[in-house]
């Protein structure tokens, strides 16, 4: 059985500089893995490129076996869901849109979800604040029934108990064999999901590692990640 994403040697250059290089990575069936690197290490470009919104990368990427474009982004969703839609569409003109452009849209898990965020159809784009687009933003990609889910530092505008109540909720919406893959800053908070930890660094793959075992030395996620970086990883 395929994995639901694989990166064989993919690498990418943007204006001639090398952004990524090397970069080899597999994720199985029903994961929740977490994409962690400094500003600037390439945790969006590589969702762009698996997306197949970043082009012109070299390598291989699969997403449920499937290396073409097209069949890509009919596998995953990810939380880009607002760009380029009209300021001045309510909720339910965006809630049509996505029925009308994706198939696996659950009109009934998104109204669950958007009342979950305590967001309603009447409401404009232009009226929402950065952290309501965020929740928004969830709502659509996690109402999608797809393989996987690509959450790009889906809670840095969301305010601390409303991040708590979603990351804890993310188990109870997840198809069991659907994989999520989170990019954030503040790893503790999500730490208690994770099942798999994926760390860019110097343009590729410095740590690849299951949650468990990170666990099982006694430590926390995020005490793991800082001491890599204060074992001199900074360079
Ligand atoms: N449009 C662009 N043109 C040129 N270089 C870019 C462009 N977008 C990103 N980069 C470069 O690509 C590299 C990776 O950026 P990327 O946004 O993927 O990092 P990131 O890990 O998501 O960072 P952050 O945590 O700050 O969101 C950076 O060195 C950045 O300067």
């Amino acid at each position: 059985m395929s994995e639901n994403l694989e990166l064989e040697n993919v690498s990418y250059k943007k204006n001639r500089q090398e952004i990524l290089k090397n970069i080899n990575l597999k994720i199985g069936k029903g994961k929740i893995v977490a994409l962690l690197g400094e500003n600037g290490a390439g945790k969006t470009t590589l969702m762009r490129i698996i997306s197949g919104l970043a082009k012109n990368y070299h390598g291989i990427v699969k997403v449920n076996g499937e290396q073409d474009v097209v069949q890509r982004k009919a596998n995953l969703s990810m939380t880009d869901a607002l760009k380029g839609l009209l300021e001045s569409y309510t909720i339910e003109q965006v809630k049509n849109f996505f029925l009308s452009l994706y198939s696996d849209f659950d009109i009934e898990e998104f109204e669950k979800l958007k009342d979950f965020m305590k967001l309603n159809d009447e409401m404009k784009l232009s009226q929402l604040s950065r952290g309501m687009k965020q929740k928004l933003e969830i709502a659509l990609t996690l109402s999608r029934k797809t393989n996987l889910y690509l959450l790009d530092e889906p809670f840095s505008g969301i305010d601390v108990m409303a991040r708590k109540r979603i990351i804890n909720s993310i188990l109870l919406w997840k198809d069991p064999d659907a994989t999520i893959i989170i990019s954030d800053h503040f790893v503790n908070e999500i730490s208690s999901i994770l099942d798999e930890i994926v760390i860019i660094k110097d343009k590729t793959i410095y740590r690849h590692l299951s949650a468990d075992d990170v666990r099982a030395e006694g430590k926390s996620i995020d005490q793991y990640y800082e001491a890599l970086y204060e074992d001199g990883g900074t360079e």
